[in-house]
């Protein structure tokens, strides 16, 4: 199976970053820690950006608790994920230039159209090539001085190795790379180049680009001292979080469906060739096994669910159980009131603009139940329309595997089942994302024992189900479908351009 030692898997997410131990031996792991951040407040509508420093403190606070329970010289390597998209501006001296705009930023939304009118197709806003062309119009001095572009897992990579470098996963979330040809996309890259009216060229501002069992490097000695590991432990490539949680969750092979809720909700599965969306609505990103990842991105999950949970004050881990309970007392469809999720804009459907909105109101309808029900409920009826999109594409989605921060919740759990018509099973280790990072880390080094390329051997020996799976119900399905229709009918309403006749 697995070789010898233990791996360390690092998942920088959203709202927190997340690490755990793995014994490769066992498939046990060992020791798990986190820590949590938010976004920078106060900034212009839409925009969403992290500085960089904040994922490297949080690292650093989440290494220091492993290395709490587990020696640091048994430590054979170490694995790096990350949310995608985000855009690391450096200069030519690798220092951060200003916060990243992250995944979730809709303030480009301007740029994001200009560059699917110049490549021909759709790019999804969010997509980091459009926080470059935005970079070099709203901060011309900023983009004087950028030197080197990095995603948010390439970034602590460097942190810890001293070395620069991208893999295909990733990078296929910058929207100028060709997932099909697996490389840098030059027709893209010459476009942004114009439109920037960049000294230099845009591929001169891309690190190299590394083969999924490649190394990203070793800790050096700076990476050492940074995070109290050894010099020279190998770091693998790493990747974007869903290719990283598609290890994670032993997608490494057709035929098994992953829906990820974290702030983003995500939908995908391995695939052997490249599932390209003629509308660009299911994004046809490479995997990090050398395959393919089919994945449907929405923008609102967890932070729609946080939103409700904080607003009546219901705090920690017993608050949020405490509101689940609640909403578990209201009936489905919530009496009808219907929570359009929108709070961060939204990808897919292709609403940057919207809002959430509250319909259906009565007295009454303000309780803390009703509402999250109505979060969950909303944001699992928006996962369910891109799902649709994934099928009509061939990708079937008969069972589901769930993971991420929502995967926790049963109450979750029986409503996507319900919504998807298809039976949710969790995981074993819902943070999939950093097990995969972990697994990745596994195969990629000299001292594992395991030969390069056995990615998906070790996670399929590895990753475990959870022993219950939520099978839907036939009464709540056919209730959930009447919602769906009624749900999108009302998204198109309440979003449509001024003057349309719907609106
Ligand atoms: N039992 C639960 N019920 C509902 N939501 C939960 C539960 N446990 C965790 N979460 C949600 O998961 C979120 C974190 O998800 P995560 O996948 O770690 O996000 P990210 O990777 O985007 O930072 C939390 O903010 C919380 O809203
Ligand atoms: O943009 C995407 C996928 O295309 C998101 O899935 C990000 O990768 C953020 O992930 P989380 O922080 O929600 O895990």
């Amino acid at each position: 199976m697995g070789g010898q030692g233990l791996t360390i898997g690092i998942d920088v997410g959203t709202q927190g970053t997340k690490g755990l131990v793995l014994n490769l031996a066992s498939g046990e792991v060992l020791v798990r820690a986190s820590a949590s951040y938010g976004l920078i407040e106060g900034l212009a509508p839409g925009a969403a950006e992290q500085h960089p420093d904040t994922w490297l403190k949080a690292t650093q606070v989440v290494v220091a608790r492993l290395l709490e329970s587990v020696d640091p010289g048994r430590i054979v390597g170490i694995g790096v994920s990350g949310q995608q998209h985000g855009f690391v501006p450096l200069d030519a001296r690798g220092e951060v230039i200003r916060p990243a705009k992250l995944w979730c930023d809709t303030a480009t939304t301007v740029e994001a159209r200009e560059l699917s009118e110049r490549f021909g197709h759709h790019l999804p806003v969010g997509y980091t090539a459009s926080k470059i062309l935005w970079l070099a119009r709203h901060e011309p001095e900023h983009f004087a001085r950028l030197a080197h572009v990095l995603l948010p897992h390439d970034w602590i990579n460097f942190q810890l190795t001293g070395r620069m470098t991208m893999e295909a996963g990733d990078a296929s979330g910058t929207g100028l790379f060709d997932p099909r040809e697996r490389r840098f996309a030059s027709q893209a890259l010459e476009a942004l180049g114009e439109l920037c009216e960049s000294r230099s060229s845009i591929a001169d501002l891309l690190p190299p680009l590394i083969g999924p069992s490649d190394l990203a490097g070793e800790v050096d000695r700076r990476g050492a001292r940074t995070f109290g590991l050894e010099p020279g432990v190998p770091v693998s490539a790493g990747g974007g979080d869903n290719m990283m949680s598609a290890i994670g969750s032993g997608a490494t092979r057709p035929g098994i469906v992953v829906a990820s809720l974290g702030t983003s909700g995500t939908v995908f599965t391995h695939a052997t060739e490249p599932i390209v969306d003629p509308e660009g609505l299911i994004a046809p990103f490479c995997d990090s096994t050398g395959g393919w990842l089919p994945l449907l991105c929405v923008m609102n999950a967890t932070g729609v669910t946080e939103e409700v949970r904080t607003a009546f004050g219901y705090d920690g881990a017993e608050g949020l159980a405490r509101i689940t309970r609640e909403a578990e007392r209201v009936p489905i469809g919530c009496d009808g009131v219907t929570f359009l999720p929108y709070l961060a804009g939204e990808r897919v459907p292709d609403l940057p603009h919207a809002r959430g909105s509250l319909l259906g109101l009565r007295p009454g309808s303000l309780r803390p139940g009703v509402l999250f029900r109505a979060a969950l409920e909303g944001t699992s009826l928006n996962l369910a329309w891109g799902v649709e999109r994934m099928r009509a594409l061939g990708v079937p989605v008969d069972t589901v595997r769930l993971v991420g921060g929502g995967a926790n919740s049963p109450l979750w759990r029986q409503i996507l089942a319900d919504v998807l018509d298809a039976p949710v099973t969790a995981l074993a280790e819902p943070e999939s994302a950093a097990l995969g990072a972990a697994i990745q880390a596994g195969c990629s080094n000299d001292r594992s024992g395991t030969a390069p390329n056995g990615v998906d051997a070790l996670a399929s020996a590895l990753v475990r189900v959870a022993d219950a799976t939520t099978e839907p119900a036939p009464a709540s399905v056919a209730r959930y479908r009447e919602l769906g229709v009624a749900f999108r009918a009302r998204v198109l309403e309440v979003n449509a351009p001024p003057g349309s006749p719907s609106a």
